[in-house]
């Protein structure tokens, strides 16, 4: 449904040319979902915002690349025709509701005209839609809800608000960024169980971006990890977490805190910073910080390639080295580390 080719989007910042998406390709089937993972800064939501063509324009711009959704290129069509996409086939949820609810307006309002700006229907008719719509999200008093402010709602109602407006146009594909990020974490769960109902009642594809590798290890059915602007590593969930193939997402992985740490353990945080994204380092982007990196991969950029029948890695290391050096980076004591 959209395939995604070699797509770079460059952003012309007071301090030179920022390199955030950096020939990025991959795909989307209908019904799937996709989770996009990676540090702050990788390049996460300068890419959802360009497959929506959200991006304010300029700065950025797209040197390259194509954006194929049905086989249609997104980059080669109008403002006009890009308007009539977004919500109808495309939509995006974002981190902060309260930046895509009008705080002066009742939510009845809203989600009506979101409606009737989809369907040309009567008043009455989008009314019982957008009824159904919250009680489609899991909202159990949507009479009540309809006549509320924004601002007097929970932040967890605020959301559920949020995607059954980008549901209104019924989308093909949702995309959804950090969608939980701002919430508890039993909210959260909620709302992640409410996007997995949705999409098996709509079957609609779901790309989810999250810094949380938990959110994508429940929802996603392939996952992308994201470091500087590029995929280095791309796999399903069985294959991200289970045969990581590449030392950026190793590392990732190590960073995550878990229960059956004690207190002499110490969480494994991932040393130095990610790279200035207008002048990246030679070579692998992520050498400077990787406890394995070899003379080779400060010198030679390693491209994604195949490493099982779903699973990609852009990585020198061979998977025996890469094995070896996971093997003695065990050993050392933490003080060496
Ligand atoms: N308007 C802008 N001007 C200059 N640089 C920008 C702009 N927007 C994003 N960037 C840069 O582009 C790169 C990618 O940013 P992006 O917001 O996509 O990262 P991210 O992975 O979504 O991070 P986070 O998880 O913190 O949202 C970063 O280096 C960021 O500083």
């Amino acid at each position: 449904m959209l395939e995604v080719n070699h797509l770079k989007a460059y952003i012309d910042s007071s301090n030179g040319l920022v390199k955030a998406v950096d020939d990025v390709s991959f795909s989307i089937k209908r019904g799937e979902t996709i989770g996009i993972v990676g540090e702050s800064g990788s390049g996460k939501s300068v890419l959802a915002q360009s497959l929506m063509q959200l991006n304010p324009s300029p700065p950025v711009f797209y040197p390259q690349g194509e954006i194929l959704f049905e086989g249609k290129d997104l980059l080669k069509k109008s403002t006009k025709e890009l308007c009539a996409l977004r919500g109808n086939e495309l939509a995006m949820i974002f981190q902060d509701p309260l930046s895509s609810l009008n705080p002066i307006f009742k939510v009845g309002r809203q989600l009506i005209e979101a409606i009737q700006s989809h369907k040309k229907i009567a008043h009455k008719q989008a009314e019982a839609q957008a009824l159904q719509l919250l009680r489609d999200v899991g909202i159990h008093q949507p009479q009540q809800c309809m006549k509320s402010y924004p601002h007097e709602l929970s932040g967890g109602m605020r959301q559920r608000i949020v995607i059954a407006m980008a549901l209104s146009g019924e989308p093909k594909l949702l995309i959804a960024d950090e969608p939980t990020t701002a919430l508890d974490v039993t909210i959260q769960a909620q709302i992640l169980g409410l996007l997995k109902q949705i999409q098996l009642k709509y079957k609609t594809a779901i790309i989810i971006i999250t810094h949380d590798l938990g959110i994508v290890a429940k929802l996603a059915d392939r996952i992308l990890v994201m470091y500087s602007g590029k995929i280095v590593e791309e796999g399903t969930a069985e294959d991200i977490f289970y045969q990581t193939a590449m030392p950026y997402t190793w590392s990732l992985l190590r960073a995550i805190p878990s229960l059956k740490l004690t207190r002499h353990d110490r969480l494994m945080s991932i040393p130095g910073q990610p790279p200035n994204l207008v002048s990246p380092p030679a070579g692998c982007n992520f050498s400077p910080r990787c406890p394995f990196a070899t003379p080779q991969c400060m010198e030679t950029e390693p491209e994604l390639t195949a490493v099982g029948a779903h699973h990609k890695k852009a990585c020198l290391l061979t998977a025996q080295a890469f094995e070896e050096s996971k093997h003695r980076f065990e050993q050392k004591q933490p003080e060496e580390v």
